[in-house]
């Protein structure tokens, strides 16, 4: 299977599709991959580092409100649409897929116009403006929740799960925990913000690390985010001997299914994997995203019984303390908790979302 794949912005859009590649290259070993994204966007950085040919396409965002950059914006979606062709046309792939993020438009609108199979990916429960625009062209829709299957043409939609989560099942945390060099024996705390780390979280933990000391039973493993590392290093100043912090981590499949407890933002592909492994979670959402979507996914874990959530305006350092205690000192409760997550996992979602496109293939247009 030959295929041109895009999905940008941030880690959520892009790693479902790093997954999907996978995903792909363990059943077609010869397949060839394009992946077309952004100069700008975290793609840029992460998909040539995972081996992935790359190709970029220049493309903005729509503002929700009304704006002239919209108009700039319309007139950057032609142009780029006539890169993507030239790059699809010369490329031939069989299909083209869209993990999300504005980028996909241009690629996913312009493998159409071509007469080419598409597909695009859903992370959320409620979708992002490209998708939804997107669905009127694509012959499938893949979707991680049941919930977000009313926001597409029934008659394409399939409930999939997300790539990523078939990703980390297969993961060695083992590995991924001597890839820290952390003391071994321990139990594991991950706090990370996203993909891109999370200033209201990084404040937190900065008013908890001087309490630290005092828990020594457990190791915290402490994502900042590549932008906030150098300022939050700076802020703690001496590191307590039971944290490790980095900007990011690349091996996260690992290294989430090395620890037992994540504190994270509430986004949806860090929500897939966490599920699909059965780890209890304390969850922050972003109040800064659209139809505030991250509290709805918390939520959504926290009725279910598998998260603990935090809204930032709660959120401090003793907040964050107290809940991380009141998980990992009651061993009844992260199992329950653990319990609840598994449950609603979808570790087989990479090669659903595979068969789909097998499907796609054969279908006459
Ligand atoms: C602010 C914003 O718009 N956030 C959106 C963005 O979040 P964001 O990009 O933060 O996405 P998620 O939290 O869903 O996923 C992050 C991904 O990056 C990976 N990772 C993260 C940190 C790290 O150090 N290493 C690493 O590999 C995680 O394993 C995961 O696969 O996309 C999500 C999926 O569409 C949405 O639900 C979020 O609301």
């Amino acid at each position: 299977m030959n295929i041109v794949i895009s999905g940008g912005g941030t880690g959520g859009h892009i790693y479902p599709a790093l997954a999907l590649i996978q995903e792909i290259k363990q059943h077609e070993p010869d397949s060839r991959v394009l992946y077309i994204g952004t100069e700008r966007g975290l793609e840029a950085n992460l998909v040539p580092k995972e081996g992935v040919p790359f190709e970029s396409v220049y493309i903005t965002g729509f503002k929700r409100s009304l704006s002239f950059e919209n108009v700039k914006t319309i007139l950057r979606f032609f142009k780029a649409t006539s890169r993507a062709k030239k790059l699809i046309r010369d490329f031939k792939p069989d299909v083209v897929v869209g993990t999300g993020g504005y980028v996909c438009g241009p690629v996913v609108y312009a493998g159409h116009s071509l007469g080419i199979p598409t597909l695009i990916h859903e992370q959320n429960v409620i979708p992002g403006l490209t998708n939804k625009f997107l669905s009127r062209y694509t012959e499938r829709v893949a979707v991680t929740f049941e919930g977000s299957a009313p926001h597409f043409p029934a008659e394409k939609t399939v409930i999939t799960g997300n790539p990523r989560a078939s990703e980390v099942v297969r993961a060695n945390g083992e590995a991924g925990l001597a890839s820290l060099g952390v003391p071994a024996g321990k139990k594991y705390v991950l706090i990370v913000g996203g993909s891109r780390g999370a200033k209201a979280i990084n404040d937190a933990v900065i008013q908890l690390v001087p309490h630290l000391r005092e828990h020594v039973d457990y190791h915290i493993v402490y994502v900042t985010g590549e932008v906030h590392y150098e300022q939050t290093v700076k802020a703690i100043g001496d590191v307590p001997p039971n944290m490790t912090i980095r900007p990011f981590i690349y091996n996260m499949p690992e290294v989430l299914a090395g620890v037992d407890l994540i504190v994270n933002r509430a986004g949806a592909s860090f929500l897939a994997e966490i599920t699909a492994l059965g780890l209890p979670s304390i969850l922050i959402p972003s109040p800064y995203v659209t139809n505030n979507h991250q509290e709805k996914n918390g939520r959504w874990l926290e009725e279910q019984g598998a998260a603990c959530v935090i809204l930032e305006s709660e959120l401090s350092g003793k907040t964050l303390m107290e809940s991380i205690d009141s998980i990992l000192k009651d061993e009844s409760r992260a199992r329950t908790m653990s319990v609840a997550s598994r449950s609603l996992g979808q570790p087989d979602a990479a090669v659903l979302v595979y068969n789909e496109l097998k499907a796609i293939m054969k279908a006459p247009k």
